[in-house]
């Protein structure tokens, strides 16, 4: 957040004092009365809570309540740190006939009773969960909506993380810009509906970042009219076991929709693959043998021939995609084993894979994948830099990193993946896209990009179950999307 506040205090240094409180504060209370309108027809009569902490973020909560006071709500100011209440900020609710409570008691009974909370308990200043005065707020009932005043209180702005207690909310109205931690899981998953409002920041140049249609539509590889299968790329798929033939045909499922010209498969499944596809190129051996490919994806189903597939494909020198069983061979190799690579590395672990990594970096035993869960961004960069290669991690939120220390963050992610066999389609498709000529770091967070765009097709509206070979069947129709200015 230095970035943030360093935009903000060049802003603030050309306007006339607290002009940015004001348009955060104006922002604020027209989100929260068309809340309000939508929920009780009006904003005159309704119940407001505005907890509000010691900093600026309290300051932004108190003028909105100010505002809705004015517009007939019945505004209570709950200060949780009373001697550092925003002076201006408690002086327009006064003003506006707003009451205020110091007592904690009162507070939590007018929290549950609320047709609105507005958390104003700390912004981006806040560090460390939520303080024990402010901690009984995230256990109480409520019957109204919360509405987190540019972050949910207790959520690390930086990371999404959440380092004991934080307070969740319906909706998050931010100013200026999207804080990683509302991108980010766990954060995001308390921060409700986004809506930004601006400002008048500057954005400044965002280490974390998210892609959107336009950009992945400028990403995504379209054949000219010079073009033939080899000059798209082919891509290399070593993967399916006698075990998993599945996991095979999932990732040439995601291949083959991926921008690659031609798939070329090698392992034991080839019977199956050919069967089901039949414009696949399949060759006997391992991907030393196999002739010219733009890039190799390595390990999906991985299985019995993983090891000498993963040592035959690091050998190259084209881009490789390591994933799941080849992952955990690599683990145990440890990053030296992408030392010699001229080529770039991309591994796309889940949590508990990203955790054999990290042992198999640091030789100690492998961390808890709850706790990598609970670090995402933090976890993501520490493999990049510890394998000095791209980092996908898969979950709730995907988080992308360079080993340079650019991050990207999916926005397109849904449950309905958590399925069997997406993991392979996501493989499949980002090693189509490598070998298509994408860096790692396009490559990764298009497909990611593109992958839940799927899923979200394939589940269909409201959702329903899905499976990984319809995620692949999806592809086409959310290229098409993507591509649709
Ligand atoms: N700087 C600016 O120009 C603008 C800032 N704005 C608001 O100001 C916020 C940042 O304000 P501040 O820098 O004053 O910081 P905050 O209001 O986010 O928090 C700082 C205060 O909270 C206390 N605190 C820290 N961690 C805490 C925790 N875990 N639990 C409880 N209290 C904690 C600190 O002691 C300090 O008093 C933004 O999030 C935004 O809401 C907006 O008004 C827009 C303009
Ligand atoms: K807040």
């Amino acid at each position: 957040m230095e970035t943030v506040r360093a935009a903000e205090a060049e802003l603030m240094a050309r306007l006339p004092e607290g002009t940015l409180m004001q348009r955060a504060a104006a922002g604020l209370a027209a989100t929260c009365a068309r809340l309000l309108t939508g929920r009780r027809g009006r904003v005159y009569g309704s119940r407001v809570t505005v907890l509000a902490g010691s900093g600026d973020n309290g300051g932004d909560a108190l003028y909105a309540g100010a505002a809705l006071a004015r517009r007939g709500a019945r505004v209570t100011a709950v200060l949780l740190v009373p001697e550092k209440a925003h002076p201006g900020g408690l002086a327009a609710l006064r003003a506006a006939r707003g009451r205020v409570t110091v007592e904690q008691e009162v507070g939590l009974a007018d929290f549950s009773r609320a047709d609105l909370v507005l958390d104003g308990i700390v912004g981006i200043g806040g560090r460390g969960g939520l303080r024990p005065e402010a901690q009984p707020y995230a256990r109480a009932a409520r019957r109204g909506a919360v509405v987190a005043v540019d972050l949910p209180s207790g959520v690390d702005a930086d990371t999404g993380e959440v380092p004991g207690v934080a307070l969740r909310a319906d909706v998050t109205v931010c100013f200026g810009t999207y804080k990683p931690g509302l991108l980010i899981d766990p954060g995001a998953s308390y921060a409700g509906a986004v809506q930004l409002v601006g400002i008048g920041l500057e954005p400044p140049a965002a280490e974390v970042t998210a892609l959107q249609h336009a950009d992945v539509a400028a990403l995504l590889p379209v054949p000219g009219a010079e073009s033939d299968k080899y000059r798209r790329g082919v891509v290399g798929v070593a993967a399916g076991s006698a075990t998993y033939p599945g996991a095979a045909l999932l990732a040439v499922a995601g291949a083959l929709h991926g921008g690659a010209g031609a798939v070329r498969y090698v392992g034991t499944a080839a019977e199956e693959v050919v069967r089901r596809f039949p414009e696949v190129l399949v060759t006997e051996g391992g991907p030393a043998g196999a002739g010219r490919v733009q890039a190799w994806v390595v390990g999906p189903g991985g299985g019995e021939g993983v090891r000498q597939a993963l040592a035959e494909a690091l050998a190259s020198d084209v881009p490789v995609l390591v994933d799941a069983d080849g992952l955990t061979e690599l683990g145990r190799l440890g990053p030296d084993a992408l030392a010699g690579r001229t080529a770039p590395t991309l591994l796309t672990p889940h949590t508990g894979e990203a955790a054999r990594l990290l042992a198999g970096a640091g030789g100690g035993t492998p961390p808890a994948a709850d706790d990598l869960a609970a670090s995402r961004l933090a976890t993501a960069r520490r493999l990049a830099a510890d394998y000095r290669a791209t980092v996908l991690l898969k979950g709730s939120t995907t988080v992308v990193a360079d080993p340079g220390g650019a991050v990207r963050v999916n926005p397109t992610g849904t449950s309905w993946l958590a399925t069997a066999g997406s993991g392979d389609v996501l493989a499949g498709l980002a090693g189509s896209l490598l070998a298509a000529g994408l860096a790692p770091l396009d490559a990764a967070s298009a497909a990611a990009y593109l992958h839940g765009l799927a899923g979200r097709e394939a589940a269909g509206e409201p959702g329903a179950p899905t499976t990984a070979l319809a995620v692949a069947g999806a592809l086409p129709a959310v290229w098409r999307a993507v591509r649709t200015p």
